[in-house]
């Protein structure tokens, strides 16, 4: 009886969903940005997100940061881990996502994707301020940055460098967004904070080599 109500509960929570990825192929819907660049989505890429909201939670050694801002170090408001290019992945459907996105986009990318970077946003004060990926190539050149988000939505906001408004995109539950093209140099993105309630976030960012 313990069993079936243990089962009932996880499955009320979506635990016992098995963890998979869908197809890319023709459900990546891409939105040109202007100044050359563009967003892909998927959502609901990956199922089982809960079970891997969980895992990454639980096997991930993450790290709380503090960075200097001018005279003073202030913690920086979210938890992180970067898996460099010959690190082991914390998780094996991290690995099979990379595939999969190197099936879909490797043509048009010229490069696989070669780093894992995970944030942890532990609730509406964790945050990532205004910036593009541009510590790197993607300061210069045309890249791709692939998010995997799971957990609670969080809402992404990319607005372009010179002025202008914003675009929203929520993301969480096993959603897939890519920023392509010039997006790293010519847009900016955030994750704000926000003052609603909002459960946790793992956000999973697939980037090639020398991107950052
Ligand atoms: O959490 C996200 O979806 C965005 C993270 C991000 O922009 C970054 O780590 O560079
Ligand atoms: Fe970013």
């Amino acid at each position: 009886m313990g069993g079936m109500r243990v089962a009932f509960q996880a499955s009320l929570l979506g635990l016992d969903e098995e963890l998979g990825l869908g197809p890319l192929g023709g459900s990546v819907r891409r939105t040109h940005l202007a100044h050359g660049a563009w967003i892909d989505l998927r959502p609901g890429w990956l199922s089982g997100a809960d079970t891997l909201f969980e895992r990454l939670a639980a096997v991930v050694p993450w790290q709380a940061e503090r960075r200097r801002m001018y005279d003073r170090f202030v913690d920086v408001p979210r938890l992180l881990r970067f898996y460099g290019e010959d690190e082991p992945l914390p998780d094996p459907i991290l690995d099979d996502a990379r595939r999969a996105l190197d099936a879909h986009y490797g043509a048009e990318l010229g490069e696989p994707f070669r780093t894992v970077g995970l944030c942890f946003y532990r609730d509406g004060r964790d945050s990532v301020a205004w910036h593009g990926d541009t510590i790197g190539r993607g300061g210069a050149e045309d890249t791709m940055v692939a998010i995997v988000s799971v957990g609670d939505p969080r809402p992404l906001l990319l607005r372009p460098r010179g002025g202008g408004p914003s675009i929203r995109h929520e993301l969480g539950h096993g959603d897939l967004i890519v920023m392509g093209g010039s997006c790293q140099r010519t847009w900016e993105h955030a994750i704000p904070k926000t003052a609603r309630p909002a459960g946790p976030r793992i956000s999973v960012q697939f980037r090639p080599r020398g991107v950052r």
